[in-house]
C-alpha cells in the first residue's frame, strides 16, 4: 500500500534515550491532534511505496529508522515494519499514543497529549520504552499510568527565546523536585541541525 511521506532525512536522534544515535527520520503526512504548541509543519507529502521508502532510507549509512510525523501510527503495517527489518534497521517510532501498532517496532516513543487536546487524544497505548510527555511550566505531571523504561519530560518549544528559557528553568526544578523524570532537550534546535 502507498504511503504519504511527507520528509525522509538524515540526522542525529535529537530527542529522548537515542539522543545523539544516526538516524533515519522517516516522516509521515498528517496527523489526527492539533497540538497548539507542534513545531512540525506535516502536510505535503509524496506517495511512496513500502519499497521506495525502504530504498530511500538504506542510501544513508545508518541502520536506525525513526518513525515520525505527523502521526506515524495512522500509516504504518506490518508489511513497512517487515521490509525495513529486512533491510537491517533497528526501529523506533515517535507517536501520540492514540492508535495501537503493529508489532516488532524496536523502541517506542509515546508523547501523550491528553492535558492539552483533550479526551481525542486517550491512549491506547499503556506500555512503551519511553514515555516523554511536553513540559510547559504545569505545576504537576502526569504518566498516565503508562508503563515506561524511562520517563522523559521535553521543554515546550514555544519559539519564544525568554520564554523557552523559562520553561526549561521550570522543569529542571520540576525533575529536581520528581527525580522519575528525566530531562530531554531538543539537541537538533540548540546545535541548529535538522
Ligand atoms: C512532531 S511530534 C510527531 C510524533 C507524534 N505525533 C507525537 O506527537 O509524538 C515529535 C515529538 O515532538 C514533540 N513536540 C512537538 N512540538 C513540540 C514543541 N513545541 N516543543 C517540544 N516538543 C515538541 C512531540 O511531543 C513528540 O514527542
Ligand atoms: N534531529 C531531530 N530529532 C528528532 N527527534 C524527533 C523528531 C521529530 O520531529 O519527531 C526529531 C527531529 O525533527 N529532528
Ligand atoms: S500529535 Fe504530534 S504531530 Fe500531531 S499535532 Fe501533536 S505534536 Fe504535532
Ligand atoms: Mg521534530
Amino acid at each position: 500500500m502507498v504511503k504519504k511521506i511527507n520528509e525522509i532525512f538524515y540526522s542525529l536522534q535529537g530527542e529522548g534515550r537515542n539522543t545523539g544515535c544516526a538516524a533515519v527520520f522517516i516522516r509521515f503526512a498528517g496527523c489526527n491532534l492539533q497540538c497548539p504548541f507542534c513545531d512540525t509543519d506535516f502536510t505535503g507529502y509524496q506517495e511512496m511505496t513500502d519499497e521506495q521508502i525502504v530504498a530511500r532510507a538504506s542510501e544513508f549509512p545508518a541502520r536506525f529508522a525513526v518513525l515520525t510525523g505527523g502521526e506515524p501510527a495512522l500509516h504504518i503495517d506490518a508489511r513497512l515494519i517487515g521490509l525495513l527489518h529486512d533491510a537491517g534497521f533497528r526501529i523506533a517510532i515517535e507517536t501520540n499514543g492514540t492508535r495501537t501498532l503493529p508489532d516488532g517496532i524496536d523502541w517506542v516513543t509515546v508523547s501523550p497529549k491528553v492535558e492539552f487536546v483533550g479526551e481525542k487524544a486517550e491512549l491506547a497505548l499503556k506500555r512503551c520504552d519511553e514515555l516523554k510527555c511536553v513540559y510547559n511550566g504545569q505545576t504537576d505531571v502526569s504518566d498516565y499510568g503508562v508503563e515506561a523504561s524511562y520517563y522523559y519530560l521535553q521543554p515546550c518549544d514555544v519559539a519564544d527565546e525568554q520564554r523557552n528559557i523559562e520553561i526549561r528553568g521550570k522543569c529542571i526544578e520540576y525533575i529536581l523536585g520528581h527525580p522519575q523524570w528525566r530531562l530531554s532537550l531538543q539537541i537538533h534546535k540548540i546545535c541548529s541541525f535538522k
